[in-house]
């Protein structure tokens, strides 16, 4: 991917009724969606809702119950492995405790018929060229997650696909992988990856995918999902009753808040302090809320850990 892509208008990754069940298990149920040159799509889900499983399928690690994916238009099920045009870094690696990080990508590299200074390239890219004589049981969780990364780097793929890469990494290797990213979608890239956590991985994509119990939930732009926050006014008054009625009169929502509070919704900070000075009403305290990613994600979502 050294030079940036022409955008054709395909999605690189098309998925269709995709269906996986295990047993009398359904991990993921009729989903579709797409990922675009040139964006970071992320695919978010609570533990358990199908994200590994799915991109397992996306990629042809796993083979769907029903429905397909495809890679630029071709169903994934029926081309040739191509390091350069996918890569992949799905837990378990794969690498053997006893081997080194650079015998492990060394040995990917051949298998893959890459040029073998390609391992030392992608060593420095994710940060692992000190690390590279070190057997890889002796890696901490973020070590492996560089030298998964690296493995999916090798062949300079055009379209990428990670499941939860920001895992084991501490916030400077979040802030590094952001940045890799980011100039890879910037370059015509195309990247897929999962996680559980829509706030820490907000900066990074352009797309959200949302799944819960296998289910698609929600597909749209992350400015769009970042919008979508409704805010709440937090009030602290000893005429709660009588502001309420203010409230509701006024097309407003009212609800007590486990403090004692009271929640308004459809009105702002500004409105609902208007109102009440017009009544005469005294307010100690109006906060407003707006609903953060992650309470989006738990309303979307449902909370739906397995
Ligand atoms: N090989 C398997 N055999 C049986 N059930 C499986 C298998 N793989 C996954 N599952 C089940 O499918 C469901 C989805 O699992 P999956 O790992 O895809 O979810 P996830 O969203 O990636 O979760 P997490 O964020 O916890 O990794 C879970 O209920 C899981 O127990």
């Amino acid at each position: 991917m050294t030079s940036p892509r022409t955008f054709t208008g395909d999605p690189d990754i098309r998925v269709e009724g995709l269906t996986k069940r295990y047993g009398r298990r359904t991990a993921v149920d009729d989903l579709s969606f797409t990922a675009r040159p040139g964006r970071v799509t992320g695919f978010f889900g609570p533990n358990g809702a199908g994200k590994t499983t799915a991109l397992k399928a996306v990629v042809g690690l796993a083979r769907p119950t029903a429905g397909r994916a495809f890679l630029r238009g071709t169903p994934v099920t029926a081309m040739k492995p191509d390091a350069r045009l996918l890569g992949v870094h799905i837990e378990p690696c794969g690498a053997h405790p006893g081997r080194t990080g650079r015998a492990h990508l060394r040995s990917l590299t051949a298998l893959a018929g890459l040029p073998r200074r390609r391992v030392g390239e992608v060593l420095e890219l994710v940060g692992l060229a000190d690390a590279a004589t070190r057997r890889v049981g002796k890696y901490s969780m973020g070590m492996r997650q560089r030298l998964g990364l690296a493995a999916a780097l090798l062949g300079d793929p055009e379209i990428l696909v990670l499941d939860e890469p920001v895992n084991g990494l501490d916030p400077e290797g979040i802030r590094w992988l952001r940045t890799l990213l980011r100039d890879r979608a910037a370059n015509g890239g195309t990247i897929l990856l999962s996680s559980h956590m829509l706030g820490e991985a907000a900066q990074t994509v352009d797309d959200v995918i949302m799944i819960a119990r296998g289910r698609l939930v929600h597909a749209g732009t992350i400015r769009d999902l970042e919008r979508s926050g409704e805010s709440v006014v937090v009030v602290r008054t000893g005429a709660a009753e009588r502001l309420s009625s203010l409230v509701v009169a006024a097309g407003g929502r009212t609800k007590r808040d486990d403090g004692g509070g009271l929640l308004v919704e459809g009105l702002d900070a500004a409105e609902v302090a208007r109102l009440a000075h017009r009544d005469g009403v005294l307010l100690e305290e109006v906060v407003q809320r707006t609903a953060s990613l992650e309470d989006v994600f738990f309303d979307l979502t449902g909370g739906a850990n397995r």
